[in-house]
Parts: C-alpha cells; sequence; structure tokens
C-alpha cells in the first residue's frame, strides 16, 4: 500500500523520532571503508581502476624516427623531379624490416626498402609509399626502385618524442584506466600500475525460505535472488563480489559462517534479517559483538540497516526485500566502495526533471526513492510500479530512481524531482 497523503495526522505514515537520517548512515557506512594506500597491480588487473600516481613514461612514444608506410626510405635532394611522367630510378641499398636494430646510415643517391614502423635511417628525410614506385610489395627487394612523386619534407616519417618523451607525465593520477590508458602505460615501459585495488566484497544472504535458483520450490519457499543482484552491482562497481548464501536463520551457524570467511573480505554485506521479527538472525547474532549499530533509517525503502565490524572486519547489514536491498546498496555501498577504489565524486549522473507520474504520496521525515522511467531529451520522469519494496520486476524495468525529500510528501505533475540515472539508461 503506498502511503497516505495525509502523514502528518497518520501514525502509520509519521516518522518516528528515533529514524537515523541517510546522510548520518551514509557516512558511517563510508568511514568503515577508508582508502587504503595505492598497490602496484598488473596491467591485466588495472582494467577500471583509478591510476594513484601520475604515470612517467619510461621511454619516448614513438622511440625513434620510424616510417608510418611500407615503402623506400630516401633522400629528398635524390628524388626531387621525380613525376609519374618521368620518374627518378635509384638503386636500393639496404633493406629494413620492423625490429632491425642494426640500420646503418642511407647511402647517398640510394633507397632503402623499409616497413610501417622500421627505424628510418639516419640521411634519410622522407619515406615514399610503395604505391608510388615501381616495386612490389612482396619478395626481396628489387636491385632499383623507381619513384614516381616527389616526397614532401619528413613524409611519413614518425618523429621521436612526438607524443611524449622519456620523463614525461601522459596521465595524471586520477585517471580512470581504460583499455586505451592500460596501453598506453605498456607503450611507455610500465608492466603494473600503482593503483586502488578491488576491495573484496563478501554478500552473504540468510533466510530459511530461500531455494537456489532453479531448484525445486516447496510451497512457502523462494528463489535466492539478491545475491546475484548484488553481486552484479558489485563487479559492475569495479569490486570483486563473493557470495555465500542461504545461511538458515540459525545465528551459531550464521556468525560461524561469518567467522570463516571475514578475514579474506575487505566488506561483508548481509540481506535480509534486520527487522523486528522473532527470526532476525543478523540482528540477533550482531547485536552481541556490540560492535554493528542497528538503526531505522528514515528512507523509503531501506529502513532497518546496520553497520560496523565484525571479527576486524566492516559489515553493512541491508533488508532483505529486494528492492530495499538494491537501493541501500545505490545510497550507502556503491560510493563507499567507490570511495575506497579511489573515485571522489561518487554520485550517480543525473538531473533535476520533471515529475509526469500525477499525484505521488510520500512519507513524512523519509526520502523516498522511487523507481522510474527518465525520458532523458526531454528531462521527465514517470514511476514504473508503486513503491512497495517487494516489487522487484518494477525496479528490473525502471532505468532511474527519482528521489523525494524527507518534508516532502505530495509529488504532483510538474514538481521539480530529483533523478539519478541507472546503468544502460543513456
Ligand atoms: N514489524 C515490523 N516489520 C517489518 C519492519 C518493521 O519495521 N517492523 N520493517 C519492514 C521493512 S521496511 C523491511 S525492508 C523488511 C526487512 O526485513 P529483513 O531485513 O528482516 O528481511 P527478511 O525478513 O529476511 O526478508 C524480507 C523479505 O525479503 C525476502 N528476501 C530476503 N532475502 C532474500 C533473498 N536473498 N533473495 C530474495 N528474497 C529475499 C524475504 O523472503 C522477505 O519476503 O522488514 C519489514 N518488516
Ligand atoms: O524499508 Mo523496507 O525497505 O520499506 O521495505
Amino acid at each position: 500500500m503506498p502511503p497516505s497523503s495525509s502523514s502528518a495526522s497518520n501514525p502509520r505514515t509519521s516518522a518516528p523520532r528515533t529514524l537515523a537520517s541517510v546522510d548520518d548512515h551514509a557516512a558511517r557506512v563510508r568511514s568503515l571503508l577508508p582508502r587504503p594506500d595505492p598497490a602496484d597491480v598488473p596491467l591485466a588487473e588495472c582494467d577500471g581502476l583509478i591510476l594513484a600516481a601520475d604515470l612517467v613514461a619510461k621511454v619516448a612514444l614513438p622511440g625513434f624516427d620510424n616510417s608510418a608506410m611500407d615503402g623506400y626510405a630516401v633522400r629528398r635532394a635524390d628524388v626531387e623531379s621525380a613525376t609519374a611522367d618521368s620518374p627518378a630510378e635509384i638503386p636500393v641499398s639496404d633493406d629494413i624490416p620492423a625490429g632491425r636494430i642494426d640500420v646503418p646510415p642511407l647511402k647517398p643517391g640510394t633507397a632503402a626498402r623499409i616497413m610501417t614502423g622500421s627505424p628510418v635511417p639516419e640521411g634519410a628525410d622522407a619515406i615514399v609509399p610503395v604505391e608510388q614506385t615501381d616495386a612490389a610489395t612482396t619478395g626481396a627487394p628489387p636491385a632499383t626502385v623507381r619513384i614516381y612523386e616527389a616526397p614532401t619534407p619528413a613524409q611519413h616519417v614518425r618523429r621521436q618524442g612526438e607524443e611524449a618523451s622519456a620523463g614525461d607525465v601522459v596521465l595524471p593520477a586520477g585517471t580512470p584506466l581504460t583499455p586505451s590508458s592500460i596501453g598506453l602505460a605498456a607503450a611507455v615501459g610500465h608492466p603494473s600500475l600503482p593503483v586502488y585495488r578491488r576491495p573484496r566484497v563478501l554478500v552473504l544472504s540468510t533466510g530459511s525460505e530461500l531455494v537456489a535458483v532453479g531448484g525445486p520450490l516447496k510451497p512457502g519457499q523462494i528463489y535466492e535472488s539478491n545475491s546475484h543482484m548484488l553481486a552484479a552491482a558489485i563487479r559492475r562497481v569495479g569490486a570483486t563480489a563473493h557470495t555465500l548464501t542461504l545461511v538458515p536463520d540459525d545465528v551459531d551457524s550464521f556468525m560461524s559462517s561469518l567467522k570463516s570467511a571475514a578475514a579474506d573480505a575487505d566488506l561483508i554485506i548481509t540481506s535480509g534479517g534486520v527487522s523486528a521479527g522473532a527470526y532476525e538472525v543478523v540482528k540477533d547474532g550482531l547485536s552481541s559483538t556490540g560492535t554493528v549499530q542497528f538503526d531505522k533509517v528514515g528512507m523509503q525503502p531501506g529502513m532497518p540497516q546496520g553497520a560496523g565490524t565484525v571479527f576486524g572486519t566492516p559489515i553493512v547489514t541491508l533488508p532483505g526485500n529486494p528492492v530495499s536491498v538494491y537501493v541501500s546498496f545505490e545510497v550507502f555501498v556503491r560510493p563507499a566502495l567507490l570511495t575506497y577504489m579511489g573515485i571522489d565524486d561518487t554520485e550517480r549522473p543525473g538531473f533535476v526533471g520533471t515529475w509526469t507520474g500525477g499525484d505521488q504520496p510520500s512519507p513524512a521525515g523519509k526520502r523516498q526513492f522511487l523507481r522510474g522511467t527518465c525520458d532523458v531529451p526531454a528531462g521527465e520522469v514517470a514511476p514504473i510500479g508503486t513503491p512497495p519494496s517487494h516489487l522487484l520486476a518494477s525496479l528490473a524495468r525502471s532505468n532511474c530512481l527519482a528521489i523525494v525529500p524527507e518534508e516532502t510528501t505530495q509529488l504532483h505533475n510538474g514538481d521539480d524531482v530529483e533523478i539519478w540515472l541507472l546503468d544502460g539508461a543513456l
């Protein structure tokens, strides 16, 4: 049921005074995961990570003058009169494949056959592409070559240091590493890079009603889905995810699962078992440690939350309802993981859009995260489904979250509303 619009006088939708603020809980979660010192990581594992120090070229780019074309290296003065009607014919004195390391200077009055990427011999000042000669493109080099067009100065010569000299900064600290920047790092001599490494996140789903997807379902059982959703969300951020699912609603087995897995995780996320029922395994198990704080947070969905440490490892306990899990991850966990990984701007791309979903109530004192579809060019947003937090199909069809502030109790068509664009929205 959506909350009533007359929230101020309705005890079911009035916020208890004990609600923690979304921002305070977000700050608590963030403080659990301080950014670690950078680590040196092999290039193969760097994609998506943040460069932690300026990338300084160990070698120039290009490293030496080299040819941009398969053809003939010449001294321009030897062939300056060449035309199609009156070609210049000169002896071929050398053959320079790529990788040759003993290239002698070009003898005056001769040409050297040269391949793309081969060192330009000293004395040569232009490359004539093979298409502007009478030579075949394959086989042994000819004794002489006819050149049909006079080259321009430095034609098809890629100059040493054209892009960078050794010692130059080629990428600043803070650059997100991409395939092309990883290629650049290799080209300038770095087999590994200083980065903020990926946090290892353990996802622990609890609930005796949960069955591994694909297995037979008995009455009262459902397929476990939160660990799949969370692991995908964690990997999208760039962290690594390990899942431990189907932990039964049994405090001892929950705590022993935590104990054996905690040392290998930088963060543990649990789903379920934190509200007000009789079998709240996460809350029951962790309350006695005294190191995890449980709160009702002023938000919908995602009200029951916990954060702290267990067996020395940070832990964030998310509510079990699928939409609550997702929204909680977005609001609390994603920014903390991104911060850990060296990213300062952790906000989702977004903007203030125009609400087109008609009258929409929102609970007083709670920040509401509505699932919606956003027409980005028009800047308009409409809801998908209704607010309750079990509506996973609506969530899966949405491309944005619309955020209704704590003090707003009604949205109307035309109202401004903050939008976070989710993956795939653009
Ligand atoms: N008396 C009260 N009842 C509830 C309150 C409250 O304040 N007082 N809060 C409600 C809110 S809000 C939420 S959110 C939920 C959170 O409950 P839990 O975190 O204890 O989660 P569970 O009870 O274990 O599960 C809730 C719901 O989600 C399903 N679930 C759980 N885990 C998974 C999973 N891994 N995959 C798929 N689905 C899962 C579970 O079957 C339940 O339907 O509490 C309200 N109640
Ligand atoms: O806060 Mo719960 O997450 O609304 O369903």
